[in-house]
């Protein structure tokens, strides 16, 4: 039997239908992606509830992904690719590492786990406890945050504490956003399933879900490394002033330049000002309005 690439398809989290880019193997079917330039490979595991990684290849039978207990192996797999796609599109970035790497997604770990990571190597995704969240997979803005944690630790490697962990985790965001922007919200659409119109987290309005939008509240803990995810809310509510002046498409080339250009492991907010000042001056010129509008964005937020 020969094997080949073939193109499935299925149903993701939210019950929407899609195609997949899927492999046949000896009349099995995977969650197999070789269509990516360079040989790039995108491949989706379950780890079927257990917590060893990357457990086992999700498979089906026929190229219909249409069983509600692959709805969040549809989806990894799906938005891993587009994720994949925005990198190469948009900032000729051939993977996280540049180079090609496999995009490795492993879904059904554990059991009503409310997380989602990166763990140095892959991302993992827990189903979520059906209150506070649905699989998490089951949103783009979750998927492309937990894959720009890979692009920042081989970019800037932000360290993840303090500072520069908030500032990780608000790249994360970010880049959350340029591949989500009908919202500013995090989460969204995995979030409390049985409540509508809430999120995880605000760029707009960061203190609608209890973080800071100033330095004046930066909070000082030592819980959650820090605090990088409640002071990410300083460097969010600074790239939502950016983006709703200067528009996506210069946001999202300064952010990036920002982060494999100039970013270092131990940056703070005021070196993030100046790494987005300097990528400005770059691409757009020092004396730009385009500059002027970074500069105002971190003003307001109290960072100099
Ligand atoms: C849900 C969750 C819990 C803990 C850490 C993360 C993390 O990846 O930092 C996490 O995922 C997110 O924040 C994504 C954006 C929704
Ligand atoms: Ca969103
Ligand atoms: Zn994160």
């Amino acid at each position: 039997v020969t094997d080949a690439a073939t193109t499935g398809s299925g149903y993701g989290v939210l019950d929407d239908y899609k195609t997949l880019n899927t492999y046949s193997s000896n009349g099995t079917y995977y969650l197999y992606d070789v269509t990516k330039p360079m040989n790039g490979v995108i491949e989706t595991f379950t780890a079927r509830n257990g917590s060893s990684l990357p457990g086992y290849y999700s498979t089906d039978s026929n190229n219909s992904w249409t069983a509600y207990s692959q709805a969040a192996d549809v989806d990894a797999h799906a938005y891993a690719g587009k994720v994949y796609d925005y990198y190469k599109n948009t900032h000729n970035r051939n993977s996280f590492d540049n180079n090609g790497a496999t995009i490795r997604s492993t879904v059904h770990y554990g059991s009503n786990y409310n997380n989602a990571f990166w763990n140095g190597s892959q991302m993992v995704y827990g189903d979520g406890d059906g209150s506070t969240f649905t699989s998490l997979s089951g949103a783009l803005d979750v998927v492309a945050h937990e894959l720009t944690h890979a692009v920042t630790e081989r970019t800037a490697g932000l360290q993840y504490q303090y500072q520069s962990g908030a500032l990780n985790e608000s790249f994360s965001d970010v880049f959350g956003y340029f591949l989500d922007p009908g919202d500013y919200l995090m989460g969204e659409d995995v979030y409390t399933p049985g409540i509508s119109g809430d999120a995880l987290r605000s760029l707009s309005n960061p203190s609608k879900y209890g973080q800071p939008e100033h330095m004046n509240n930066y909070v000082n803990t030592s819980s959650d490394n820090g605090g990088v995810h409640t002071n990410s809310g300083i460097p969010n509510k600074a790239a939502y002033n950016t983006i709703s002046s200067i528009g996506k498409a210069k946001a999202e080339k300064i952010y990036y330049r920002a982060l494999t250009v100039y970013l270092t492991p131990t940056s703070n907010f005021s070196y993030a000002r100046a790494a987005l000042l300097q990528s400005a001056a770059d691409l757009y010129g020092s004396g730009s309005s385009t500059y002027n509008s970074v500069k105002a964005a971190w003003d307001a937020v109290g960072v100099y």
